[in-house]
């Protein structure tokens, strides 16, 4: 696992973006993986950035949701399908057809669980996959004790991240019991993981994913079994690193043409 610190979230996003960039000069229609929450917003926007002034181009990149709530009215805001297609499909000028998501409304949940699995398998797989982190330590919705080995599945939210996330509807009420999430060995099927955290929220999560041991219970620690796996932070998320001089010069004397 790699751990590289940046200054603050834009310069995350800036640092995620190219190597996105570089992703796509190698592979135009590559498999790209997309978080929802607030923090993978700069990497979106960076990434737009770099398409709208022709430094990249995007046109045969594909787009995945890592997961998604049940129950929700197709078409709800806040769906992941619908967050997804607003800030990165749109964004990027992609058509809906290069998008591809489970379905949360889907009267047969574990039917549509199975049909993602085997459609992201059919695509060949995910390139890089995106993730953000929750404040307990979940990847996707793998809330904690989640099997390391699970495939796309139903999950039950903990109250904290349902109340973590009642930011995005009016109420808490409002916020879904139940989600789809690509399992944890979903995710670990991907070629490259990107994870960023940023701010002091996230700080124990980070030290607990990167320096803790392997664990259920901290769903992101499963990152450690990935071959390659990039954890970016900030400095107030990378806070509670005891590692964090180690990783500063690691990064700090990488030759540059190794990437991410
Ligand atoms: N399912 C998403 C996760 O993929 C995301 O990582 C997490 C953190 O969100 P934020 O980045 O807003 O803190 O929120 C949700 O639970």
């Amino acid at each position: 696992m790699e751990v590289v610190i940046v200054p603050d979230a834009r310069a995350g996003g800036e640092l995620i973006a190219d190597a996105i960039a570089v992703l796509l000069r190698q592979k135009p229609d590559a498999l790209l993986g997309v978080a929802t929450g607030s923090t993978p917003l700069p990497i979106y926007q960076a990434l737009a950035a770099r398409v709208s002034d022709g430094a990249v181009d995007a046109s045969r990149a594909r787009i995945c949701q890592l997961d998604e709530y049940v129950g929700l009215p197709p078409g709800h805001p806040e769906s992941y399908r619908s967050v997804v297609l607003r800030e990165v499909v749109e964004p990027l000028g992609l058509p809906a057809s290069s998008f591809m998501g489970p379905d949360g409304s889907a009267e047969d949940v574990q039917a549509a669980c199975e049909a993602y699995d085997a459609a992201l398998g059919a695509a060949g797989g995910v390139d890089l996959q995106l993730l953000g982190i929750g404040t307990d330590g979940h990847i996707g919705f793998n809330e904690p004790c989640s099997s390391l080995a699970s495939r796309t599945r139903i999950k039950t939210l903990t109250e904290q991240t349902r109340r973590d996330n009642a930011r995005f509807f009016d109420s808490v009420d409002e916020v879904p019991h139940h989600v789809i999430t690509q399992g944890i060995g979903t995710i670990l099927d991907a070629r490259h993981l990107v994870l960023l955290a940023t701010g002091e929220g996230k700080a124990q999560a980070v030290a607990d994913t990167v320096e803790g041991p392997v664990a259920s219970v901290v769903p992101a620690s499963a990152l450690q079994l990935h071959p390659h796996a990039t954890v970016v932070v900030d400095e107030a998320a990378a806070s509670k690193l005891r590692l964090a001089p180690y990783f500063r010069n690691t990064y700090a004397t990488k030759p540059e043409w190794q990437g991410l």
